[in-house]
């Protein structure tokens, strides 16, 4: 089985990696445009960039899947703060799902910065003094003393959405391309 990432991240590469190991599936990551901003600001619009990511991944390239990871962030009703989030995408060119990852609250100083237009990545560097901290531990790591990390956390996103194309008696569930 051959899977396309769209990314050259290495934490998302990992996470399709590790999550898709027992498939012992070649993976190739291309970098590819989202088609959304750097950093997303809803559900919708960071669901759209995986979705993105996935299709372009698998139209650049010959592999049997595609596979798109976006970060975003976004408010939810009953829950305070800022929430960092994470979705997947996975098409094999007919049929696309899309699963979610886990989410937790930023803190208030990153929140302010991501509303005055910073993207998170950088603004955990420069709090951290590291470098690239997103192609790592991440925020998910560091925001929990490494109880997880980001390409775990990512990985399980890549679960949901890839896992309706290996199970039996989905095929009932509204995919493809619809609503
Ligand atoms: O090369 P790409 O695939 O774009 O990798 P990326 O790290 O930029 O990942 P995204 O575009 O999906 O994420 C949007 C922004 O959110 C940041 N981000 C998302 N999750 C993060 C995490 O766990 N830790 C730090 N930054 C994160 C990321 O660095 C970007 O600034
Ligand atoms: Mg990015």
């Amino acid at each position: 089985m051959n899977v396309a990432v769209g990314s050259t991240n290495p934490v998302k590469v990992e996470a399709v990696e590790r999550t898709l190991e027992r498939f012992q599936s070649s993976i190739t990551a291309v970098e590819v445009d989202s088609g959304v901003a750097e950093q997303p600001w809803s559900i919708g619009e960071t669901v759209t960039g995986a979705e993105n990511r996935a299709r372009r991944a698998l139209a650049a390239t010959d592999a049997d899947y595609g596979i798109g990871l976006e970060g975003g962030v976004a408010r939810f009703d009953g829950v305070p703060g800022l929430s960092l989030i994470m979705w997947a995408a996975a098409t094999d060119g007919n049929r696309i799902e899309r699963g979610g990852g886990p989410t937790l609250r930023l803190p208030d100083e990153v929140a302010r910065r991501l509303e005055d237009g910073a993207e998170l990545g950088p603004v955990m560097d420069d709090r951290l003094g590291t470098a690239g901290i997103a192609e790592r531990d991440g925020a998910a790591g560091v925001l929990t003393a490494g109880l997880t990390d980001r390409s775990r956390a990512l990985g399980e996103a890549v679960a949901c959405a890839f896992g309706p194309f290996v199970t039996t008696g989905n095929q009932a569930t509204e995919t493809s391309e619809s609503h």
